[in-house]
């Protein structure tokens, strides 16, 4: 056993950050750092070069570079990153990057329990592990420690979320780490040494970088994942009303929660529903329509290329990046000289691994697609890719958990192999740019290398030199197309003379971001495999070639007048490049829906009140999720019926829409619940997170008020109260769902059905006292009207004070947007105290306008563009509008979440 003893120190002292920090710096590390830091270095044999001929080179002056100040990155030793469901997860990073409170997050999203190391050996010892040191020695406080952790990851391992301390990570404890990463995920947090040096405030930032560098590698060693979690600074003071002065300081988590939470959600492998069931991670956004599609299965995907190198000059505005794509690529490229971090001749350093974890964070915190990882190899270099350091990045890659990852095919199967038993959830695409004719035998040869190896799709490009080869690749797909079995295929010509091809590519067509066109020339000269149009061109080549044709959508009912859905969508189809209308039909029947579908062009339309219930009866077919709720607020017309007459399947949908035609059949969704939902989750505290003994409070008994309670299901709230004038329709929808939980839907949470079933109860006076056995309400929806509709006067409501005790507040949401300071938006902000936190229909509006727009279009939703439309658009009854509130809401929308 090797500890650490005599004056060096622990390496659990030097990462917990429990020295004085005085004057210790490399030379001083322990000798476990030490020891690996030369091995790593001596390790390393000459190096390969790689070539897309399949054939590696050894580069001899490689070896001969001495290596300088950066620390040489390890990953950990292959695994297969494959776990049981509910294997615990274990939490491992320097202290002050955030592990316990990320810890708590999880443990309350995924109904885990926390545990944690330092904790226990505390309750174990009645010391702390410095002190231990301290007062026993080194070399017991390591046997100790070793036992702890040995004994604790195996009680352990199922159902927690483990937070390792620094002296988990004495050598001893490493193997332990890497035995336990075999079959659990180990995730490596990682912070910017700024947070983590205010956090710890004992050593000086320059000291904490070198501790930084030298345990980064251990760190990594020991884990199989990595996690960056950014420093929230500003709260997404949107959440937050207009008016309320001061934000709670929980909003600034918002964003580090629902990034982490869809980091492990990526992890856990959503490939399937059954498997997300049987999963306690939860998928981060279950019901919006395209979730559920493997984005490789759609038509006329594209994936936005952004460089690593453009990510670093921190001008990139990520948000839109998406506008009008499907997913985005992030190329690691050469990157600026001066940072030593061109992937051709170094190694991944620690630092360089650090930076593009950031990047993919920072990506990931800002948008709602999937991530392609792609080490770039053709850079137009002399000298050839390192094949050492290109395994190294496509490995750290994998840390990362995206969505796909590219491999080169010309690398041998053996490496191949090794990628693919690592791939964990994470799909590959086996990827090849060769300058080779689409007739040679070649690119039929790589197709089944790559599917014989396991790849789960390919890509290949080629330069074009002249617009016939834009013909020729036809005829390669039409080849893949007929064989008996299939992986997708990516496959375009690059360079000017292939755009055509590019266009008309089905699958995750690689796209240049709109703000880089203008230096297009520049970039293909370095790197010959950048894409060369962008997602809105793309857009408008699959128009303007009759692919696609332009829609006209609506939305229906009784006061439509008012809504702002026209200009919410005609906004984001103008962002994405879509020729497509939306239009209002204000009506007092629905009679006038059936000139709408007759149109060949019709495209879908929202339904307003009071049609939702109604219009059931006209649709063929709708989606789990409004059937469960009664309710329907989202149409689109089904032009090819399956051979049996039956609507098909999502997949199905989502490819004939943009095309026009006669309609066969209407399809109903609700998306209003999906956006209760996203407001609920914004605004809602991590004091407040929904526990079984959480409450919810339903004001109405109509469709939306459905809708809330359907929303407040999924999030696992089981006590409900309903607040309606009428006894007997809040009665009915007592009943409904109560029916619904005994017999409970695909995709419904199992919190529905198991252990305890929901409560209702149902109040029909203000004056009616809080029922026993609930709690006071942390989230409170109200459904009724806020304007006068018809001959009945908006109801002036207000919530009695006996029912808003939570000491905790809560959230408090008014559906509608026409009046937005109603009397129960006063008494939230006037009286109820700071914990309490209001959205309303301009919050709600945009979040539920998302999903329908995928269901409109097949493509993601530009969000920020419809959340900056509705705001930008909005005017009160008498037609004014409020510029304060405006812009001050428009400033938060670059903090929100996506
Ligand atoms: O209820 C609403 C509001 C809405 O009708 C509007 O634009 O105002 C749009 C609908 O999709 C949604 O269900």
């Amino acid at each position: 056993m090797a500890t650490a003893v005599g004056t060096k120190r622990a390496f659990s002292s030097i990462v917990d950050g429990t020295t004085s920090g005085d004057g210790w710096g490399p030379s001083r590390a322990s000798p476990s750092v030490q020891d690996w830091r030369t091995s790593a270095l001596e390790d390393r044999g000459p190096r390969q070069r790689l070539g897309v001929d399949g054939t590696y080179s050894i580069n001899s002056s490689a070896r001969s570079t001495p290596r300088t100040t950066p620390t040489p990155f390890l990953p950990a030793s292959s695994d297969s990153r494959s776990f049981e469901p509910n294997a615990s997860i274990a939490l491992i990073g320097i202290r002050g990057t955030g592990k316990s409170t990320l810890a708590i997050i999880a443990s309350v999203a995924t109904r885990r329990r926390v545990v944690d190391i330092e904790n226990l050996f505390q309750e174990a010892t009645g010391f702390s592990t410095a002190k231990y040191r301290k007062q026993f020695g080194s070399s017991n406080h390591n046997l100790r420690q070793e036992e702890l952790l040995r004994t604790a990851l195996q009680k352990f391992d199922h159902n927690a979320i483990i937070v390792c301390n620094g002296s988990s990570l004495e050598r001893s404890g490493q193997a332990l780490l890497q035995e336990f990463a075999r079959t659990h995920p180990v995730i490596h947090i990682v912070r910017d040494a700024g947070s983590i040096h205010k956090h710890l405030e004992v050593l000086e930032e320059t000291k904490l970088r070198e501790l930084l560098s030298m345990s980064g590698p251990i760190f990594r060693r020991c884990s199989n994942y990595e996690f960056y979690n950014i420093s929230e600074t500003k709260a997404a003071q949107s959440v937050a009303p207009a008016n309320q002065l001061s934000v709670p300081a929980f909003l600034t988590l918002k964003r580090a929660e629902r990034t982490f939470l869809k980091f492990l959600s990526l992890l856990a492998g959503q490939k399937s529903l059954s498997r997300a069931r049987e999963n306690t991670i939860p998928p981060i956004e279950p019901g919006f329509p395209l979730s559920d599609v493997p984005t490789e299965l759609r038509n006329y995907t594209c994936a936005v290329q952004i460089p690593l190198s453009s990510m670093l000059a921190e001008t990139v505005d990520i948000e839109e990046l998406e506008f009008g794509s499907d997913a985005i690529e992030l190329v690691i490229d050469q990157c600026d000289d001066s940072r030593n971090l061109d992937i051709r001749n170094q190694a991944l350093t620690t630092e360089r691994a650090e930076l593009i974890s950031h990047i993919a964070s920072k990506i990931r915190r800002s948008t709602v697609v999937p991530l392609i990882y792609h080490v770039s190899t053709t850079a137009n270099s002399k000298q050839r890719p390192d094949l050492t350091c290109y395994l190294e990045h496509v490995r750290h890659g994998l840390r990362l958990a995206p969505e796909y990852i590219t491999v080169d095919l010309s690398l041998g199967d053996e490496s191949i192999l090794d990628l693919v038993e690592q791939r964990g959830s994470t799909k590959l695409i086996g990827h090849i740019h060769a300058p080779i004719d689409w007739y040679d035998s070649f690119w039929l040869e790589k197709y089944e290398t790559a599917k014989r190896l396991g790849c789960d799709l390919v890509r290949f490009t080629r330069p074009a030199s002249f617009m016939d080869d834009n013909a020729a690749i036809q005829s390669f797909r039409n080849k893949l197309t007929a064989l008996s079995e299939t992986i997708p295929f990516i496959c375009f010509n690059t360079g000017r003379a292939g755009r055509r091809s590019a266009c008309f590519n089905q699958t995750l067509t690689s796209v240049v971001p709109e703000t880089m066109k203008d230096d297009l020339a520049a970039r293909a000269e370095q790197t010959p495999e950048t894409a060369w149009i962008t997602a809105r061109e793309a857009t408008h080549a699959l128009f303007a070639s009759f692919t696609y044709d332009p829609m006209q959508f609506f939305i229906v009912g009784a006061s439509a007048g008012y809504s702002l859905s026209p200009a919410m969508h005609n906004a984001a189809y103008q962002a994405c490049g879509m020729p497509h209308h939306y239009q209002t039909l204000q009506t007092p029947t629905l009679n006038s829906l059936q000139d709408l579908v007759r149109n060949p062009n019709f495209g879908g339309t929202a339904i307003s009140l009071p049609f939702k219930v109604e219009v059931i009866s006209l649709t063929h077919s709708i989606s789990r999720h409004a059937r469960a709720i009664g309710a329907v607020n989202t149409l689109i017309p089904v032009r090819h019926l399956n051979d049996d007459g039956s609507i098909p399947d999502d997949l199905g949908l989502f490819q004939e829409r943009n095309q026009a035609g006669s309609v066969k059949a209407l399809y109903g969704d609700n998306t209003d619940w999906i956006g209760i939902r996203s407001c609920i989750r914004r605004g809602l505290s991590p004091a407040n997170a929904v526990m079984s003994a959480s409450c919810g409070l339903v004001i109405g008994a109509g469709g939306m008020a459905r809708a809330a309670v359907y929303a407040m299901l999924q999030l696992g709230v089981k006590n409900i109260v309903i607040f309606n004038r009428t006894h007997e329709n809040a009665e009915k929808l007592v009943a409904h769902f109560t029916r619904l939980a005994s017999n409970p839907p695909e995709g419904l949470p199992e919190a529905l059905g198991q252990d305890s079933s929901p409560k209702f109860h149902i109040l029909q006076s203000r004056h009616d006292a809080w029922p026993d056995g609930f709690r006071s309400p942390t989230i409170i929806v109200s459904c009724i009207p806020t304007h006068q509709v018809g001959e009945n006067p908006s109801p002036d409501f207000t919530i009695p004070e006996e029912w808003l005790r939570s000491p905790t507040g809560g959230v408090v949401i008014e559906l509608a947007y026409r009046t937005l300071n109603t009397p129960l938006m006063r008494q939230i902000r006037e009286d109820a105290h700071q914990s309490w936190i209001c959205m309303d229909g301009l919050d709600l509006l945009p979040e539920q306008g998302f999903a329908q727009f995928e269901m409109f279009t097949g493509k993601r939703a530009p969000r920020r563009i419809m959340r900056e439309e509705v705001l930008r658009s909005w005017t009160d009854e008498q037609g004014q509008t409020d510029p304060g509130m405006v812009q001050t809401r428009l400033e938060a929308i670059d903090d929100q979440e996506p």
